[in-house]
């Protein structure tokens, strides 16, 4: 179902990629619970293929092919899963499984998993789970001559069919649905709240046929979310479907919103876009953001700036999606985002790789989490500063996205109101009588007074600084009693965004 269970107000999820599980636990703690975050989505917990090779070496991607559902992975172990669900619970963040449902492994042959069980493709042998041939789609299912997905615009062959070799669960198959039923109950039970379920499109939803689809069969069996973890009686796990849809192909997002939220990619691409102005696209086009787009219903949607998969310009995101490295662009993007009433939103955070561009593609797009001579996955540090080291990117603590989080909590629930464009990128709006931004994102100075919709006083901007020690680290601005505020943003600003909040207000 499309809740996901955040504590109190809180309304933004971090995916805290390729982090072990006892530093998840240790930034829930000392972060993410105390800075208003309201849940991290973590990497696939089960066991997966080990992929040494030559100059492709234990890439990101190896978490997308299972082997069993064990739960022993680069990240850590069952017990150090458990702990952290727990500790984050604790702390008011919820845990979000990325769960890999439509397939196990393919071209990797046969070999031992992270969780020691070993594995043959060829032969359809996942002797950890168990699976074998029957729990598999084969020439009767998959109508391609390759039995690899060979046209996404024929909907049997995107569900039926290998992706990229990948071997096909058959997800109709009773066993199948039994595996994975047990598979998601036991995280429920140790305390998670919900599954981003990786690769939907390729799973049979369609609740075109008679029967209810596939996924839908298995999410009315999963059990109920524990009390003892905060949650109410009768919780039902939170469902969010990666379907990635841009749109000419033969599946549509829209066939997955009735019993989960899903993933709008195209609001990740557009944004993109729009900040870049490429193709004639202003910032003052935003003003109907959301379903004005084409996107998918305002309630069923998670949005993102940016994803694993695209923040590396290719499979389901190109050139145009902005990433910790166009910082500048980057913080406008989230900005928005985070202002704006449209789905849950998810804040990437990201680990750093050198890119190598050759032929218009970066080479590198397949490295993997940093990491020690044995390619274990390296802990997170904190800097005396709150950045991350060890290649850590932790775009989460980065002043302006923090702040921006705790500004989308404490206008939650109000609506978009005094809307102002100029004719081309500044623009400018309140959320009820609880926030008000403005952003500029033209090459001149925006110098104007605005009713901000909020009470007289005097509020910290939380772009250039954050109400700390009870004054304002960066710019104060003062709203007098009519509710108006003289706004002045230079293009040349660091940070060409002025926002207010009724929680940032001395
Ligand atoms: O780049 C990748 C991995 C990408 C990837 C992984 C997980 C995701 O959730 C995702 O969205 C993309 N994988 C590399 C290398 C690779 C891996 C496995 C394989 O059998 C062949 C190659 C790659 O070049 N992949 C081709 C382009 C990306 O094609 C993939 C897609 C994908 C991309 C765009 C779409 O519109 C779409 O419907 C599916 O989803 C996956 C999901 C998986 O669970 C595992 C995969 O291997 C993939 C996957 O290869
Ligand atoms: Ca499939």
């Amino acid at each position: 179902q499309h809740d996901p269970h955040f504590v109190g107000n809180r309304t933004v999820m971090v995916h805290l990629f390729e982090w072990r599980w006892n530093d998840i636990a240790e930034e829930c703690e000392r972060f993410l619970g105390p800075y208003g975050y309201g849940g991290v989505q973590v990497s696939p917990p089960n066991e997966n293929i080990i992929l040494s090779g030559n100059p492709v070496n234990r890439p990101w991607y190896e978490r997308y092919q299972p082997v069993s559902y064990k739960l022993e992975t680069r990240s850590g172990t069952e017990q150090e899963f458990q702990s952290m669900v727990r500790r984050c619970n604790s702390a008011g963040v919820r845990i979000y499984v990325d769960a890999v449902i439509n397939h196990m492994t393919g071209p990797a042959g046969r070999g031992v998993g992270t969780g020691g069980s070993s594995y043959d493709a060829d032969a359809l042998s996942f002797p950890g789970v168990p699976y074998s041939s029957s729990d598999f789609n084969g020439r009767n299912e998959c109508p391609s001559g390759s039995g690899d997905i060979e046209s996404y615009n024929d909907a049997i062959q995107v569900r039926n069919c290998r992706l990229l070799g990948l071997r096909d669960l058959n997800q109709g198959v009773g066993w199948v649905r039994d595996k994975i039923v047990e598979f998601f109950n036991k995280l429920t039970g140790y305390g998670v709240a919900g599954f981003r379920v990786d690769a939907s499109k390729h799973i049979v939803d369609a609740s075109k046929h008679m029967w209810p689809g596939d996924l839908k069969a298995i999410f009315d069996r999963l059990n109920s979310l524990p009390t003892d973890q905060g949650f109410p009686s009768g919780a039902r796990p939170f469902i969010f479907q990666e379907v990635i849809d841009n749109g000419g192909e033969a599946i549509s997002s829209k066939e997955y919103i009735g019993h989960g939220r899903v993933t709008e990619f195209k609001a990740s691409t557009n944004i993109g876009d729009v900040i870049r102005k490429n193709n004639g696209q202003q910032l003052k086009y935003v003003r109907n953001w959301g379903e004005g787009w084409g996107y998918i219903p305002e309630g069923t949607a998670v949005v993102f700036v940016d994803n694993h998969d695209n923040q590396r310009g290719h499979g389901s995101g190109g050139a145009q999606v902005l990433t910790f490295r166009n910082s500048r662009m980057y913080k406008m993007a989230t900005a928005f985002f985070l202002a704006w009433p449209y789905g849950v939103t998810r804040v990437m955070s990201s680990y750093y790789w050198d890119q190598d561009f050759q032929g218009g593609r970066d080479v590198n797009d397949w490295i993997g989490p940093p990491h020690d001579n044995n390619f274990n996955t390296l802990p997170v540090t904190i800097n005396p500063d709150m950045t991350c080291g060890n290649g850590w990117m932790c775009e989460h603590r980065w002043r302006q996205i923090f702040n921006m989080a705790r500004f989308r909590n404490a206008v939650k629930g109000t609506s978009v109101q005094g809307w102002w464009e100029n004719e081309s990128n500044q623009i400018a709006f309140s959320r009820g009588n609880r926030g008000f931004i403005a952003i500029n994102n033209d090459n001149y100075v925006l110098d104007r007074t605005f009713s901000t919709g909020l009470p007289g006083g005097i509020y910290c901007d939380v772009i250039s600084g954050s109400l700390s020690g009870g004054t304002c680290t960066g710019k104060f601005i003062t709203v007098g009693n009519d509710g108006n505020a003289q706004i002045y943003i230079s293009n040349t600003d660091e940070d060409p965004i002025i926002a207010i909040h009724a929680d940032a207000k001395l």
